[in-house]
């Protein structure tokens, strides 16, 4: 199962976007382990022994808290800083965590050279679901984890350190280094596959880090530091989750504060704390504006890419490009999909794709527009209200009741069509409707559509007759794509050899 729903999974079963570090800290370590553990190092003999106390602390920590958190997030420089015996534990403490609760390793990688054999080592032997990354070494890094494509990355975005703003916020408060990282980064992979991770003492970064990445999920950090008191806490919980929560209340994970490893039974606290949030959750979204403005994930490429490079980032993003073997109207199969008919689901992709058709129409002359059956009916309907055209649209099949008509809609001979396809993979659908309309005595002089299937389909549009135009080439997809890092070398060849 994937990162993304075994999480979602393990919310709704436990009822909590409890995050707890597994970190076998023995600063923190309650004293029925601590003093065990002491007695083993002083002795200086067996110090492997004293781990032993560490992982049956950890193992304690697990059994008590599978029901109520949705993740469990060991921290790697803990495990290391033990030295071998610190690699034996981390293993044995994977290994007793429920399957079905995701495992999120705080690794903070940051080299790239040592990137793919972490990868490897996190992902296939010790099969974590994600890592934490640090985003500075830039899309190269992430690259190597995300070819996995069950697995997700948290790129750590921003720090609740002090010393860390000098950095984060230059070079000045408007327009911070940290909020560069958060917008460019959702242009390396989907939801799915990348999320955030914010520290978050200070409810600020955490609500402008929300406002640009309005659907990722978010692991916010370092919550509790503020908090004295109990009403305190209540206080800075609700800020926080005004300010991290998603429009659907959704989309946050966060920390169990590190005082419910130091006792001895973390249960209780684990537990006030998963219903004390919840009920938090319930009153701020409550308190939320019902009807809430619909807002885009922003997914920002590099601007010297493609014109339309987020645009077709989103179109990825909303599953129009698959890749599985599937039989075209042809009847020739091809090793993915492009299935376009998903983008009126989707208000603010519809509305990107609309403007770029009518950048081509405002350019042309004609007097109705006509959409070619079932898919394009809504893009030709788009347009048909954006640019204050008459709609036509020839039907696939003839009905054998009611009016019987082989074109929908009123027009008047000798006029001229325009007509809107979403795709040009043979021409077929596009010529017939054309002929067809043509039968009414229309005239068709230009076949506008979204992807150009490429492979000579525009030539021939044009020895049928007419000019096609289209908003993007199917290469010019596959690039894009393939430079974002949304799809592998394997998708990219399989896309070129369209
Ligand atoms: O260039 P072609 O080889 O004709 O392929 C492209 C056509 O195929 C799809 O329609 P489809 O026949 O799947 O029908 P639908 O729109 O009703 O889903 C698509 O919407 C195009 O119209
Ligand atoms: O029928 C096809 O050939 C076809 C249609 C479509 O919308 N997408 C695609 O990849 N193929």
């Amino acid at each position: 199962m994937s990162f993304a729903s075994k999480l979602r999974a393990a919310i709704a079963t436990n009822q909590s976007i409890l995050c707890l570090g597994l970190d076998p800290n023995p600063e923190v370590m309650p004293d029925k382990y601590k003093t065990r553990y002491d007695s083993e190092m002083k002795s200086g003999a067996y110090p492997d022994h004293a781990v032993t106390y560490l992982w049956e602390w950890m193992n304690f920590i697990i059994q008590s808290t599978a029901d109520l958190v949705c993740a469990y997030k060991p921290t790697l420089g803990f495990y290391t800083a033990l030295g071998a015996g610190g690699l034996e534990l981390l293993a044995k403490t994977l290994a007793v965590i429920p399957p079905e609760i995701p495992i999120i390793l705080d690794a903070k990688h940051t080299d790239l050279n040592s990137s793919t054999v972490m990868a490897k080592t996190a992902f296939e032997q010790w099969g974590v679901d994600a890592i934490t990354l640090s985003p500075y070494v830039g899309q190269d890094l992430a690259a190597r984890f995300l070819m996995y494509p069950d697995k997700a990355i948290f790129v750590s975005c921003y720090s609740s350190n002090t010393t860390a703003q000098d950095f984060q916020e230059y070079p000045n408060r408007e327009q911070p280094l940290y909020l560069n990282v958060v917008q460019n980064c959702q242009a390396w992979a989907g939801m799915d596959n990348l999320a955030l991770e914010i520290g978050a003492a200070n409810p600020e970064a955490l609500a402008k880090v929300r406002s640009l990445a309005p659907e990722r999920l978010i692991l916010a950090r370092s919550i509790w530091a503020n908090s004295q008191g109990s009403g305190q806490r209540i206080e800075n919980l609700s800020a926080i989750l005004n300010a991290g929560l998603d429009a659907n209340g959704d989309g946050l994970i966060l920390p169990v504060n590190q005082d419910a490893l130091a006792i001895g039974e973390p249960a209780q606290l684990v537990r006030s704390l998963r219903d004390e949030i919840n009920q938090a959750i319930a009153l701020t979204t409550h308190q939320r504006p019902t009807c809430d403005l619909w807002m885009p994930n922003v997914c920002l490429l590099d601007q010297a890419g493609h014109p339309h490079a987020n645009l077709i980032l989103q179109l990825f993003d909303i599953g129009c490009i698959t890749f599985e073997e599937t039989v075209q109207a042809s009847g020739q199969v091809f090793p993915y999909y492009i299935d376009l008919r998903r983008i009126i689901s989707n208000p603010q992709v519809f509305d990107a794709v609309i403007g770029t058709y009518a950048e081509i129409l405002q350019a042309l002359k004609f007097d109705r527009i006509a959409g070619i059956p079932y898919g394009s009916l809504p893009t030709a309907s788009g347009l048909a209200l954006r640019l204050n055209f008459p709609l036509i649209f020839p039907r696939k099949e003839v009905k054998a009741y009611g009016a019987r008509r082989l074109i929908e809609g009123n027009y008047e001979a000798g006029e001229t069509i325009v007509v809107v396809d979403d795709i040009l993979i043979s021409g077929k659908s596009a010529i017939e409707g054309a002929q067809k309309i043509e039968s009414c005595g229309l005239k068709v002089r230009d076949i506008v559509v979204f992807i150009d299937h490429e492979s000579g389909v525009c030539d021939r549009i044009q020895k049928s007759g007419y000019s096609p135009h289209a908003v993007l080439k199917i290469s010019e997809i596959n690039e894009t794509l393939y430079q974002s890092g949304r799809i592998t070398e394997k998708q990219f060849l399989a896309l070129s050899h369209s």
